[in-house]
């Protein structure tokens, strides 16, 4: 990605606070000085920023890897919960982005449980049929929300997505052992692109000695070798 669009991501979430410093516990069990809350980033005009963040770098990625005029077109799969709103949000976004005028972009959701009244089933929006997949997420952190989701995609669709587009990878490993952080060795190892607008690294420059002494420990203990 673009420096100057990672930068602005940072920038946006400081600014309203969504990176906060302190003491949390993750989703993992881990234990992190920081937290990403997307939650935070919630007024229209805040909103409309993110989505632009967002269709610019799946613009960005599409045109890199040669695919903007893939005639099956794409789908933005929502990741539940904070990811189904994003993928909304990108796919409103991407249809304003010059770069992906003649692109085919559709956005759905997986509910976690089937619906048994009104239109029924797993799914919202837009059949996959043929589509390209981009699972859309706010933050990567072990990679496990992604791994049970392409679990749920083998199962329920019998496919495999082209991407993960999150907004933030934390490039912390899955496991202690692991050579690599989640999105590097998920990608090599899912055979798929795993991408972020930013990562931790972009996060460090902008934080004063403490925070950023805290981060780096705790990257010295579950981020890859070098960030
Ligand atoms: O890479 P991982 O270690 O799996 O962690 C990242 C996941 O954790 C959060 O989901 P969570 O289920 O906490 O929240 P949500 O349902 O509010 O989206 C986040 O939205 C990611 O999906
Ligand atoms: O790993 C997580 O659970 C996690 C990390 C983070 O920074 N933000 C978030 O919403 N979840």
């Amino acid at each position: 990605m673009s420096g100057a669009a990672a930068r602005a991501f940072i920038q946006l979430a400081l600014r309203h606070q969504a990176l906060g410093f302190g003491s949390f516990t993750l989703k993992s069990g881990r234990r992190s000085p920081y937290f990403f809350n997307v939650g935070l980033l919630n007024a229209g005009a805040t909103l409309a920023e993110l989505g632009r963040l967002y269709a610019g770098r799946l613009a960005a990625y599409l045109e890199e890897s040669g695919q903007l005029a893939a005639p099956e077109g794409f789908m933005l799969l929502g990741l539940p919960y904070k990811g189904i709103p994003l993928a909304a949000l990108a796919c409103a976004a991407a249809a304003a982005d010059e770069r992906l005028r003649g692109a085919d972009i559709s956005y759905a959701y997986l509910r976690k449980e089937a619906k048994e009244h009104g239109e029924g089933g797993l799914l919202v929006g837009g059949e996959p049929g043929g589509r390209r997949i981009i699972v859309i997420d706010d933050v990567l952190t072990t990679g496990k929300a992604l791994q049970i989701t392409l679990k749920h995609l083998r199962d329920v669709w019998r496919i495999k997505p082209l991407a993960l587009l999150a907004a933030f990878d934390r490039l912390e490993r899955t496991a202690p052992e692991d050579e690599d952080c989640a999105s590097r060795l998920l990608a090599r190892r899912e055979e798929m692109d795993v991408i972020s607008i930013a990562t931790v690294r972009d996060l460090l420059p902008e934080l004063e000695e403490r925070q950023r002494e805290e981060i780096e420990r705790h990257l010295a203990e579950h981020g890859p070798a070098a960030v």
